[in-house]
């Protein structure tokens, strides 16, 4: 029986076989097909998620054109795929492991550096034997080839780890990093929420010379990654950078104190609605802090909050701390980058009812050639604009011909 590889089908869980994905790195594509020859040759059986049996789950592959042994016009095409297998099983003591291993070695011999085709980059596992939806379990084994995997995106080498998010077009993402730096001043305090590895706030730290970049992200395997990344960041980077295993919806203001610049990068549901609320009430936290200056004791007593403790207890804190001086400072500009269009038009609703913020710029990108997907970059200030704060304030005032704004 020859195995489906692809998709599920919108709104179902059937899979649609995709062999020739145009969206697809060729790569991957070569990837897939190996796979299923892999699968039929050695009798793995796919997972009935009814019934809760069979052996291989998921699959995700993931490419990368760094080689830097070769010229960089060659690098793409010669773009190698680092695959992770999601198996059936607890462990690596589970009865069925040597066939996950047969697997692997015969991706490995003929997709791997000693083969012909040699588009395999390295081979992964991952255990997963929950009931629900959720793709990876908490266990992951590197079984072949490098278990580096690197990528140069937005002026940095950065490394992704396939527990950790990482973009799918990475050519895409390097020409959405490199308009997003524009818009971030040279030497700002940076807050990059949703940050998984830091790919953003990292190239941020290297191209904008960030007095501080401090990254959240709620998945602890991305940690590794950032600290390999930050391992290569170039000698002339001094900022003071942190990653934290946290919650953005917890405790959001804690987050945006402290940063000029926030950028957010949620999933596709969009933000969360405490750290939307926060957003909408940053304004007039400003006004307090302005009427009743907080003594530099009370900001020293701020340490000792329970969201500080927890948020320090798995985060990484490279170079100095930023100072007490910086905590006082609010954001004036936000960076949204969204990859759920409709999501994104609530979100920015929300904000722009609030009247704190407003919309300064917004870029599309097409991250998916071929399909309707549209990654949103959008800058909102802080404020009203000044022409229209005038508006208001003159004797007639000027209905706006939209009922909603537009981007
Ligand atoms: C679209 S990805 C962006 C990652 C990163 N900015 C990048 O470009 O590589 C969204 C990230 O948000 C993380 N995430 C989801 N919910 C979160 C939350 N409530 N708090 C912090 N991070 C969250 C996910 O684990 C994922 O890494």
């Amino acid at each position: 029986m020859k195995p489906l590889i692809g998709l599920y089908e919108e709104g179902t869980h059937n899979v649609v076989d995709i062999p020739h994905c145009k969206a697809h790195h060729p790569n991957i594509n070569a990837a897939v097909e190996l796979l299923r020859q892999g699968i039929t040759k050695l009798n793995i059986e796919p997972f009935d998620e009814d019934e809760g049996t069979g052996e291989l789950r998921y699959v995700q592959m993931a490419l990368t054109t760094y080689n830097t042994s070769i010229p960089a016009s060659e690098r793409y095409k010669n773009g190698k795929v680092q695959v992770s297998l999601v198996w059936n099983s607890r462990n690596e003591n589970s009865h069925n492991f040597e066939k996950l291993n047969a697997l692997a070695n015969f991706l490995w011999r003929n997709g791997g550096p000693r083969s012909d085709l040699r588009f395999i980059h390295s081979v992964w596992a991952n255990f997963q034997t929950s009931t629900n939806n959720i793709i990876f379990g908490n266990r992951w084994r590197h079984l072949l080839g490098e278990s580096g995997f690197w990528e140069h995106v937005g002026g940095i080498d950065m490394s992704l780890a396939p527990s950790s998010f990482g973009q799918a077009n990475t050519r895409a993402f390097d020409i959405l990093l490199r308009k997003l730096q524009k818009y971030v001043p040279y030497g700002a305090s940076v807050t990059d929420l949703y940050a998984g590895a830091g790919a953003i706030g990292l190239s941020l730290a290297a191209s904008r010379k960030c007095r501080s970049v401090k990254c959240v992200e709620v998945n602890k395997e991305s940690k590794l990654s950032f600290e390999k990344t930050v391992e290569r960041l170039p000698n002339h980077v001094d900022s003071s950078i942190s990653w934290h295993h946290a919650d953005a919806s917890d405790e959001p203001l804690s987050w945006l104190m402290g940063s000029e610049v926030v950028v957010v990068d949620p999933p596709r549901k969009g933000l969360d609605a405490s750290l939307l609320d926060a957003l909408r009430i940053i304004s007039s936290l400003e006004r307090k802090a302005k009427s009743s200056p907080e003594s530099s004791d009370s900001k020293v007593k701020d340490e000792k909050r329970p969201w500080v403790l927890r948020s320090l207890k798995d985060s990484v804190q490279i170079g100095s701390k930023p100072t007490l001086e910086d905590s006082g400072s609010l954001p004036q500009t936000l960076i949204y980058i969204s990859c759920g269009w409709e999501s994104f038009k609530e979100d920015c609703m929300t904000l722009l009812s609030s009247k704190k913020w407003r919309l300064q710029k917004a870029h599309g990108f097409n991250f998916f050639p071929g399909t309707q997907s549209i990654e949103v970059l959008a800058v909102f200030k802080r404020g009203q604009a000044a022409s229209l704060k005038k508006k208001k304030s003159g004797k007639k005032k000027k209905r706006l011909g939209r009922k909603h704004p537009s981007i």
